[in-house]
């Protein structure tokens, strides 16, 4: 069996064998992030709908959850999703997004987190509220560093036994015992709309990869936006020209300049 222990290798072993991966994501994500797992070498599905949601899960190799946009259909698919997920085994990623903007964002997300999330994704503020902290956040976006958040992280990774990503200037992954911060991106990155979600089903597509080594996949997965950010930014005149730079960033990104380039240090 080919050895995945390092970014490089994950993404390597990723475009060897595609996963399918279900995404349950936003109506603002769901074009990019689909784009962001082909370019990276995923199946993407957008697939919500209450009644083939669970029947979906069963045959895809890892689902991820985002709550953007929600509704109470979307809600049940979601529940139905997860709970499939986990009975055939399959990791699934949960993206909170906003989830302290509203009561029905707050109760949906912790019906969510009773459903046992193998990987949470979220910004600083996200993260902060989703431990019980005063997050700073505005609607979507974060108005917390990353920083502040690292103890909120390790706390909610040690209470759901998951591993918690956070994300920002410099990304932050936790399983409660391991912690590691990633540089890279670009400040442009929180100026296109869904990246963090686009973000979220790539975890999913890495831990379908390397499920034998959760906290690995999660890691890669955010490595791999660091070093294609960081590519994309290089020619880029704004948000615009970003955004499909990125995506030819992330189909050109190879494992060896990935592990030659990727800055991971032990928190
Ligand atoms: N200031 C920044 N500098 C570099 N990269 C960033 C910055 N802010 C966010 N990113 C990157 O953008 C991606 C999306 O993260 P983030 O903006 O935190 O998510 P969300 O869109 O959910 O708020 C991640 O890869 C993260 O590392
Ligand atoms: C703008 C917006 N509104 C509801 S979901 C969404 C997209 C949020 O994307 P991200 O969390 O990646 O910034
Ligand atoms: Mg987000």
């Amino acid at each position: 069996m080919q050895t995945k222990t390092t970014p490089g290798a994950m993404l390597k072993a990723m475009r060897e064998k595609p996963p399918l991966v279900q995404c349950i994501t936003n109506y603002v994500a769901m074009n990019i992030a689909a784009n962001v797992l082909l370019a990276s070498g995923a199946s993407p599905a957008m697939v919500h709908a209450a009644e083939e949601a669970g029947e979906f899960a069963a045959i895809a190799s890892a689902l991820t959850i985002n709550i953007g946009t929600l509704s109470t259909q979307w809600i049940d698919g979601m529940q139905a999703a997860a709970k499939a997920a986990t009975s055939t085994g399959k990791p699934w990623v949960l993206d909170p997004v906003a989830h302290y903007a509203t009561a029905f964002r707050r109760n949906a997300v912790a019906e969510l987190l009773a459903l046992s999330p193998t990987i949470i994704r979220g910004n600083a503020s996200e993260i902060i509220a989703l431990a019980g902290g005063e997050s700073r956040g505005q609607g979507v976006d974060s108005r917390d560093p990353v920083e502040q958040a690292e103890g909120s992280a390790r706390w909610l990774a040690e209470r759901q036994r998951a591993v918690v990503a956070v994300t920002g200037a410099v990304d932050f992954v936790t399983d409660g015992e391991r912690a590691v911060r990633i540089e890279g991106g670009s400040v442009l990155m929180p100026q296109v709309t869904a990246l963090g979600c686009s973000l979220t089903c790539l975890v999913g597509a890495f831990a379908a990869t390397a499920p034998e080594d959760i906290f690995g996949a999660t890691v890669a997965a955010l490595s791999t936006f660091a070093i294609a950010g960081e590519e994309a930014a290089l020619g880029a005149a704004g948000p615009g020209s970003f955004s499909w730079r990125f995506l030819d960033a992330l189909a050109a990104l190879d494992a060896e300049t990935l592990d030659a380039r990727v800055r991971i240090s032990v928190a």
